[in-house]
């Protein structure tokens, strides 16, 4: 796969930048609350931003609140996993349809298996097993019990120790898509940086809209392009693009 350290815009009205977080922006913590915003990333990230006319945004399995927290001067995301939308720093519609009451039920379910951390979201879940792995049968076995009886069409992503309850209409692939249907995005390049399963749909949406999809890690197939070997590399390509002229 080819190394994107060397990719550059030819000039800044050509791209538009998708940046997932975890694993990609910052390194992964044992916790999803343990984990470090690098001092100087805020300011790159709002340099870019700027370079790009806005035309860059986060794409995280994360809510749009805990998005907020980490990056508060971000003002274009998708959170857990494109069913939460922000745009020039609005909440947008997002997607309907989250059954509370299976969620508390799962979520009970799930914090009475010791070394599993439920994360609820606004309209999603994760049940995480990083401190005891050999749980993740039983964990995904839990969560296809929920997706099976839920009201609503829910679906399940596998990512890294941890298995996600989305609204079935959500995904990567489509935040995309939809960013790039609007006005600052529409026209350009998409490029989408990310590092787990569950931002494959995210390249393949952006392979199928002749853009360049750029996997963080290794190890395991991907329908992505590029390749960036850990989030330091990740960080130390969003620096060097800063710095590139203005005029580039
Ligand atoms: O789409 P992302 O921005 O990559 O978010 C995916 C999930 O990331 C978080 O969990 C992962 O990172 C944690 C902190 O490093 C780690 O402890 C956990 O094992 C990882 O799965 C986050 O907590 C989830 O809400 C996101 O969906």
């Amino acid at each position: 796969m080819n190394d994107a350290f060397e990719l550059t815009p030819r000039d800044w009205k050509d791209w538009a930048l998708f940046l997932d977080i975890d694993g990609t922006l910052l390194d992964l913590a044992p916790t999803p609350d343990a984990v470090l915003v690098p001092s100087t990333l805020p300011a790159v990230l709002n340099g870019l931003s700027r370079r790009l006319s806005g035309a860059l945004a986060l794409i995280s399995g994360r809510e749009l609140a805990a998005i907020e927290r980490l990056f508060p001067e971000m003002r274009d995301a998708a959170g857990a996993h494109g069913a939460q939308w922000r745009l020039n720093g609005r909440g947008m519609d997002g997607i309907d349809g989250w059954p509370r009451s299976l969620a508390d039920e799962v979520a009970a379910r799930a914090a009475a298996i010791a070394g599993v951390l439920v994360e609820r979201k606004a309209c999603s879940l994760s049940l995480h097993y990083r401190d005891n792995l050999p749980l993740a049968d039983t964990i995904h076995a839990l969560a296809e019990d929920v997706v099976r009886r839920s009201p609503h069409p829910l679906r399940l992503l596998h990512g890294k120790a941890v298995v996600e309850l989305i609204p079935d209409a959500a995904g990567k692939g489509r935040a995309i898509e939809r960013f790039m249907a609007e006005p600052a995005y529409r026209g350009r390049i998409p490029v989408f940086v990310g590092d787990d399963v569950t931002d494959e749909e995210g390249f393949a949406s952006v392979n199928r809209l002749g853009g360049i999809s750029i996997h963080v890690g290794g190890g395991r197939p991907t329908a992505a392009r590029f390749h960036l070997s850990d989030p330091e590399t990740v960080r130390r390509w969003l620096a060097r693009l800063n710095d590139l002229p203005r005029g580039a």
